[in-house]
């Protein structure tokens, strides 16, 4: 997959704009910013997930023969832009955030900066991947939250709205916290741990649950999850499931990482009946684990209930992030560069709903760290080139309601700036980590939030504030639209 051709993965208006700019002679250096405005689940953060896959869409970002001939055939596009296509390559830079990185409203998760015909021309593939990935890794980190250490199987890939969605979804989904996955494409693309029980089919091919049951545990000896609620959980799964693993144990077979899975019922009544059979029978180490229509709110409700549930198989809710289905992630003109300065013209978007008003300019974000919990302070948007002394008080504002300032004392905090390079002129110069090491990255930025942030409902918000420097000349700007509106 990862060397796939998807250049004509676009929107058809990204093509006749490129035309546009083409007969125009406009190509001028800008600066797009790829941001969304609104967490997910109305949760308290996002997780940025889906680089690797926009690193792999630029790098094999070329119009073959076939994609020239078609554009040609839909009789739109002139022979010299034809031409043009034909060695089209990305030449820009490109600055991230890192995949499995805690992020907040309106920061640009990707900042392209290159020519406008390729900058333009990449707004929807990298919206497409980015807005996937992220709401999905950002679901699975609440559900897996919700969880409060307990594992969580993704079980998504059959209820995946398509293919593709189930496979990147389950990326995502580890990258989020899941510690493995149904889902075998996933694992051998991404190396991450591929898990599994079985099905009721498997039950109800056989005569008996009974015989079932032993022949699986025959099978897999190691890695013994019956299902237990084909029948009747209480008066013949668990009790089946609790003659094979006395069995085994007779058979001098060692009993580790084994268990039962319930799929219905009252999963809180159920679990703990079940627990109380189990540990009645001298296995109390086997777990009991469950699925069945869950999502981070049942797991925290059942948590609640005091079920006994140690493991957890989330599908549907997660895959399709069920309950928020859109990250809503846009791509917007920042600045375009002066041909004969060099300097970057901020550009603004003007919306009657104040939140929608973009920030202009060519920017980066830093993080500001409380040194002594190590948990993010706020985030700060500021211009490219600015510099800040973690020696020196900082004082920030919120952007909207400008007179809440709060002052961070010097060295009480750390800066980390969040955006890296990935392309430098057209090359790559970032190596992905892999899944595993991205999860594990993501589990620590987790715990750079206070659980005011990370609990389900009705967070508390981490501010997001604009320097001095950026507030000013985006003030400036919307006076100066302001005022030649009252010249129309
Ligand atoms: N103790 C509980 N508290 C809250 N919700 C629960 C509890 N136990 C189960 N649920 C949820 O209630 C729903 C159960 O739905 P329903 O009864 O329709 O299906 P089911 O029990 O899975 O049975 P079947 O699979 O046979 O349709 C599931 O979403 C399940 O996760
Ligand atoms: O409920 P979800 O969160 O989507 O989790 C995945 C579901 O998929 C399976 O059911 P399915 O009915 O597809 O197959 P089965 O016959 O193996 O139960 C599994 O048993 C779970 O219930
Ligand atoms: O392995 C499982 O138990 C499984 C896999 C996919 C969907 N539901 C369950």
């Amino acid at each position: 997959m990862s060397t796939m051709n998807l250049t004509l993965l676009t929107d058809f208006y990204e093509l006749t704009m490129m035309q546009g700019y083409f007969k125009s002679q406009n190509n001028e250096k800008v600066v797009f910013d790829a941001f969304y405005r609104k967490n997910p689940c109305d949760g308290g953060y996002a997780i940025a997930a889906g680089l690797d896959q926009v690193i792999d869409y630029i790098k094999n970002l070329r119009f073959s023969k076939e994609d020239v001939e078609y554009l040609r055939g839909l009789k739109v596009f002139d022979e010299d832009f034809l031409e043009y296509l034909e060695s089209f390559h990305f030449t820009g830079d490109i600055y991230a955030i890192p995949e499995g990185t805690i992020v907040f409203p309106r920061e640009p998760l990707i900042k392209v900066v290159a020519p406008i015909m390729e900058a333009q021309l990449v707004e929807t593939a990298i919206l497409t991947i980015l807005n996937h990935q992220s709401l999905i890794a950002t679901k699975a980190a609440r559900v897996v939250y919700a969880a409060k250490g307990d594992g969580i199987m993704e079980f998504g890939l059959r209820r995946a709205q398509g293919p593709d969605a189930g496979v990147y979804g389950a990326r995502a989904a580890v990258i989020g916290g899941c510690v493995g996955t149904s889902n075998v494409l996933c694992g051998q693309l991404f190396d991450v741990p591929v898990k599994g029980t079985h099905a009721h089919s498997w039950i109800m091919s056989f005569p008996d649950e009974y015989t079932a049951f032993k022949t699986y545990a025959d099978l897999y000896p190691n890695a013994c999850c019956l299902l237990v609620d084909t029948y009747d959980t209480l008066k013949s799964g668990v009790p089946n499931a609790i003659r094979v693993f006395r069995e085994m144990r007779e058979a001098g077979i060692p009993l580790k990482n084994y268990g039962i899975r319930l799929d219905s019922g009252d999963l809180a009544y159920m679990s703990k009946q079940a627990r109380k059979l189990l540990d009645a029978a001298g296995f109390e180490d086997a777990y009991i684990s469950a699925s069945s229509d869950l999502d981070e709110y049942l797991i925290d409700s059942l948590k609640t209930q005091g079920a006994k549930i140690s493991s957890w198989g989330v599908g549907t809710n997660l895959i399709t992030s069920k309950d928020c289905p859109a990250f809503g992630g846009v791509y917007k003109l920042a600045a375009v560069q002066d041909a004969e300065t060099g300097e970057f013209i901020p550009k603004i978007k003007l919306s009657e709903n104040t939140e929608k008003i973009t920030n202009p300019g060519n920017k980066t974000i830093y993080r500001i760290y409380d040194r002594q919990t190590g948990k993010i302070r706020a985030d700060l948007i500021c211009l490219a080139d600015e510099t800040f002394d973690d020696k020196k008080d900082m004082i920030i504002f919120d952007p909207l309601e400008t007179w809440k300032k709060t002052k961070i004392h010097a060295n009480t905090y750390t800066l980390r700036e969040l955006l890296v390079p990935v392309f430098k002129g057209g090359e790559c110069v970032y190596t992905s980590p892999s899944v595993m090491e991205i999860r594990d990255i993501c589990t620590k930025e987790k715990d750079t939030l206070w659980d005011e942030t990370k609990r389900l409902v009705n967070p508390h918000e981490v501010y997001v504030d604009l320097s001095d420097k950026l507030y000013k000349i985006k003030s400036e700007l919307l006076e100066k639209m302001g005022r030649e509106a009252l010249e129309y």
